[in-house]
């Protein structure tokens, strides 16, 4: 019944909103924590060590020192911060479940994995692909680039953060969901050969085939499986409280699909959820899906 072998979960909330220079998505932790992650989890059978918050300072310098990358040392400071809250954690033998928060801090979350899991797959849920680099962004929001920094491709505070080495394999990393790609993107995605099923793909083969390829593309030689969860994979008109929607996403079903095939696996070392904002939200139903998401991919089953 359990996703993993791993029965200890420890709650880590990472109240950012940087990364996306939008305000209402720092709120995202206490609407996923309101809408009862824990007990959730709890009633499937694990322990949940709620960690509490990680602190992130309120500044105000717009485009920082470095333009094209808004915020930059604040992020990198609470990704560092971050990594090694995970990497302590999963050293104590817990699982990390990270609630966000913009997506920047999968940097930290992935990294502080890394430290244990050194040939870690990543599933990325998602409408974006988040592979921008300051030369190739339009937005300068830092969460539209968390991916390419973990494949070596960023910011040298960003990319150093847990070490240099700390990067994830491409061969090993699989994009779900995306319907919205930045011209530079594109290149740098078959650049560096990364497996996107995009809302293409799931239209024409549907989520179980597309599934049964991701998950082995994030299996094949790996020592297990993170779950990057940016709520704007779904469909805006079932997760409307997100800062960066874009129409025509998973449905609820759909993406509910997902994370159970990903439970069946038994990879699942470590997950985040990210992007929840509850100021745009209607009837808090975007952090109810998400923590019903959770339970999905953490062993729900309905039957
Ligand atoms: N994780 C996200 N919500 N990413 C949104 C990124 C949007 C756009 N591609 C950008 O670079 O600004």
């Amino acid at each position: 019944m359990l996703a993993t072998k791993n029965s200890n979960i420890s709650l880590i909330g990472v109240p950012m909103q940087f990364g996306a220079d939008r305000a209402g998505v720092e709120m995202g932790p206490t609407a996923i924590r309101s809408s009862n992650i824990q007990t959730r989890l709890e009633a499937l059978g694990y322990r949940v060590n709620d960690l509490g918050d990680i602190h992130v300072n309120r500044v105000q310098d717009g485009y920082g020192p470095v333009a094209k990358l808004k915020y930059l040392a604040e992020i990198a400071r609470v990704n560092e911060e971050l990594a090694q809250v995970v990497s302590q954690e999963m050293g104590n033998g817990q699982l990390p479940l990270v609630i966000g928060g913009d997506h920047s801090i999968a940097i930290g979350t992935i990294k502080g994995v890394l430290q244990h899991k050194s040939r870690l797959g990543v599933i990325w849920f998602d409408a974006h692909t988040d592979v921008n680099t300051a030369e190739t962004t339009g937005s300068g929001n830092i969460h539209g680039m968390s991916l390419a920094v973990l494949l070596g491709y960023g910011h040298p505070s960003l990319v150093s953060i847990a070490g240099e080495h700390t990067r994830v394999n491409p061969r090993n990393v699989v994009i779900i969901g995306a319907r919205s790609v930045d011209p530079g993107e594109r290149i740098f995605l078959k650049e560096q050969g990364i497996r996107v099923f995009t809302m293409y793909d799931i239209d024409k083969y549907g989520m179980k085939a597309v599934m049964e390829e991701a998950m082995e593309r994030v299996t094949a030689g790996t020592d297990g499986v993170h779950l990057s969860l940016d709520l704007d994979g779904m469909d805006p008109m079932e997760a409307p409280g997100v800062g960066t929607p874009v129409r025509g996403g998973m449905s609820y079903r759909e993406s509910h699909f997902a994370m159970e095939m990903l439970h069946e696996s038994g990879m699942l070392v470590s997950a985040e959820v990210v992007e929840v904002n509850p100021i745009l939200d209607q009837n808090n139903m975007t952090a109810k899906a998400a923590v019903e998401l959770v339970g999905s991919v953490f062993g729900e089953r309905i039957l």
